[in-house]
Parts: C-alpha cells; sequence; structure tokens
C-alpha cells in the first residue's frame, strides 16, 4: 500500500520575537521546513542544541504561543479516519489541545518529570488524559485501561497508585510514554527521551517506543535527539536539521552511510562508531559555532563551517532536491542530481 501521510509540514516558518532594548528582532527558529511522515515512520530529527528541534515539534504540536509567531507555511496532520487537521484552521491554542492534543498527536518533552505532574498519582494523570476526550470515563475504567497500558510496557501493575517521584528514570520515562499514548494518538513526538538515561535503560525505552508502534498505540512516531548513534537504532528514517532547516532527509542506512550533506558527514563522525571500520576513521569534530538564528549568514546557512564551501554557497541558498526517491538534500554539492 501507498504511504500513508499522517503529518505533512510545507515551507513552515515560526519565529520568536525577542526584544533587546527597545529594538524587535526575530530568531527563525524555524525557517522553511518540508517534511512529511507517514504511518509506520519512526522518524529521528537530529541537529545539534539549539538548531530548532523543540521549536519543530511546536509547531508540529501546533502549539504556537508567543514569543513564538507562525509565520506560514502548512502543517497538515492525518487522521486514521482520513480527517484533515490544519494549522491554520486554529483560532487558539485552548482549541487545538481540546480537538488534537492527546487524541491525534502526543508530545513528551525532555524532563520526563516535568510532564508528569510529580504531585498527581499515575492513576489520576491517566483518569485526566482519557476525561480530555471521552467525558464519560470512570476513575475505575481509567485505572484497568492504565494498567494495559502499562503493562504493554513491561510496567508492574502498582505503578498506577505511585506518583512519579517514586519511579526511577527509565520507568518513569515508560509511564510517560504509556500516559501520553492513552488515547492512541496517530502521532507521538519525543523529545530527547533517552538522553538522561544510562544505555541499559536506552535501550529499555526504545523498546517501548517500537512496541507503542507494533501495537499500534501509534502510528508514527518523531524522535527528536542530538544523538545520531541512539536514534539510527531505532528510526527508519532520519532527518537532519541546522539552523532552523532540515538540510538532509533520507532513510536511516542511507543517511549513515552515504550522507549527502557535509553536516550530516561531520555529525556522523562525531560520534563514536560501534562498527570496526567507523572505529578505525577515528572521532572528528565539526569546526566552529552554529549561527546566531536572528541573523544567519547568506546562501547555505553552514557555509562558513563547512570544508567543501564554494562561492556560491555564500550568496545563493541551495533547494530541497530530492535525489532519488525519498533521499532530499540542501547543498550546492548536489543540485542537478536526480533530474533536478
Ligand atoms: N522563548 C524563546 N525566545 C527567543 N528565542 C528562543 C526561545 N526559545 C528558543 N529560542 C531560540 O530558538 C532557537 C531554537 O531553539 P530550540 O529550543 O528549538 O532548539 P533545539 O534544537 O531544540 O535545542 P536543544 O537541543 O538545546 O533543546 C535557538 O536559537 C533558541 O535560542
Amino acid at each position: 500500500m501507498a504511504n500513508e501521510p499522517r503529518l505533512i509540514l510545507k515551507d513552515v516558518r515560526a519565529y520568536y520575537r525577542q526584544l533587546k532594548g527597545t529594538t524587535e528582532y526575530q530568531v527563525k527558529a524555524v525557517d522553511g521546513v518540508s517534511l512529511e511522515v507517514y504511518k509506520g515512520d519512526i522518524v529521528g530529527l537530529v541537529g545539534e542544541s539549539g538548531c530548532g528541534k523543540s521549536t519543530l515539534a511546536k509547531v508540529m504540536m501546533m502549539n504556537i504561543v508567543p514569543p513564538l509567531e507562525y509565520i506560514g507555511g502548512e502543517v497538515e496532520l492525518v487522521s486514521r479516519d482520513g480527517r484533515k487537521f490544519r494549522i491554520t484552521q486554529f483560532k487558539s491554542k485552548d482549541e487545538v489541545k481540546s480537538t488534537i492534543w492527546g487524541k491525534h498527536i502526543a508530545y513528551v518533552p525532555q524532563d520526563a518529570l516535568n510532564a508528569l505532574m510529580p504531585t498527581i498519582k499515575i492513576k489520576k494523570i491517566a483518569y485526566d488524559v482519557l476525561r480530555s476526550h471521552k467525558k464519560d470515563v470512570t476513575m475505575s475504567r481509567a485505572v484497568e485501561i492504565a494498567k494495559e497500558r502499562l503493562k504493554e510496557l513491561d510496567l508492574p501493575d502498582y505503578v498506577v497508585d505511585l506518583y512519579p517521584f517514586q519511579l526511577s528514570g527509565g520507568m518513569r520515562q515508560r509511564a510517560v510514554l504509556a500516559m501520553a499514548t492513552l488515547l492512541s494518538p496517530e502521532v507521538l513526538v519525543v523529545d530527547e527521551p533517552t538522553s538522561a538515561l544510562d544505555v541499559t535503560t536506552q535501550k529499555i525505552v526504545l523498546k517501548s517506543l517500537l512496541q507503542l508502534r507494533k501495537l499500534g498505540f501509534v502510528d508514527s512516531i518523531i524522535f527528536i535527539t542530538h544523538d545520531i548513534s541512539t536514534v539510527r537504532q531505532i528510526a527508519n528514517r532520519i532527518a537532519v536539521m541546522y539552523a532552523g532547516k532540515i538540510v538532509e532527509v533520507g532513510d536511516t542506512d542511507s543517511i549513515i552511510w552515504e550522507p549527502l550533506h557535509p553536516y550530516t558527514d561531520g555529525l556522523i563522525k562525531s560520534v563514536a562508531s560501534i562498527e570496526p571500520e567507523g572505529r578505525e576513521k577515528g572521532i572528528s569534530y565539526i569546526p566552529g559555532q552554529p549561527p546566531n538564528l536572528i541573523d544567519p549568514p547568506k546562501g547555505c546557512r553552514f557555509h562558513p563551517r563547512c570544508p567543501y564551501a564554494m562561492d556560491v554557497c555564500g550568496e545563493k541558498e541551495p533547494a530541497f532536491v530530492e535525489v532519488k526517491p525519498g533521499r532530499q538534500v540542501a547543498c550546492w554539492l548536489h543540485q542537478g542530481r536526480g533530474g533536478q
């Protein structure tokens, strides 16, 4: 069956308004991002700190509150029954929340303890999540549903009677995932879900994410991280973000083994490889700093740090071209490939 879209972003721009003294600036945190997420996808969204990943997650959630401003483009969420929700149809955050949050798209932020109110027991959290879209649910039914979901993620029944602070980091992260997906949303966005965990616990959380998708509790996952070595263990596709833009998208293997964008190449070389051939090549780092997003460099935003920069790179922005099916890149080294 053809790819069934779940989330479609077309040339999306969202900027923060920032006041410095009496002058107002715009931080171009998401600046012309296009991405399609399909049913079954686990998309890894990777990039250095400050490149706009969390802001892009807010855009995906259609959660635009000041100082963030939606500048333009299209965000569309497609439900299992074919309904389309567009960012432009919503007048307020409350409307977004009551219409799509939890039910069609869920977000697990970076810090799991913040995601769960530490002073509320897991069963009350489950009750509140379910009640937000099923007004007639009872507490005993909510507890039943919560226990079933916790069990699917290898968590014991008694977790429902605990407070989040009584759980270990890994258990808490899994409890957050179970609670966030109680209403079986089509899309789950997880922001750095494993970065504070040890390697063994990381693997358990990655397994839980796969389990959520396998059981159909979610259709698609967007996994946000700065760590390409973690995401490659779970994602079937990777989108690489740099300075407010997606610079490369492709299936995980081709991104890892044949990176096209010099920034992707740098990211891969900057992590310790588990494969012997990778270890032999050694670890390097990307020189320089990511740009200021108030006044990003002209042309390709990576050109001041790029070892292959040509004159054109500092003059004109490269288009995001499809070099082969499912493989897109925005780099002057690859313009004109794939019949573009
Ligand atoms: N409330 C805000 N007001 C102004 N600028 C902001 C605000 N929040 C974020 N930014 C800026 O927007 C840009 C993107 O930030 P964002 O948090 O989306 O990046 P990120 O890739 O998620 O980083 P990290 O991995 O560190 O969470 C950064 O330059 C950041 O300083």
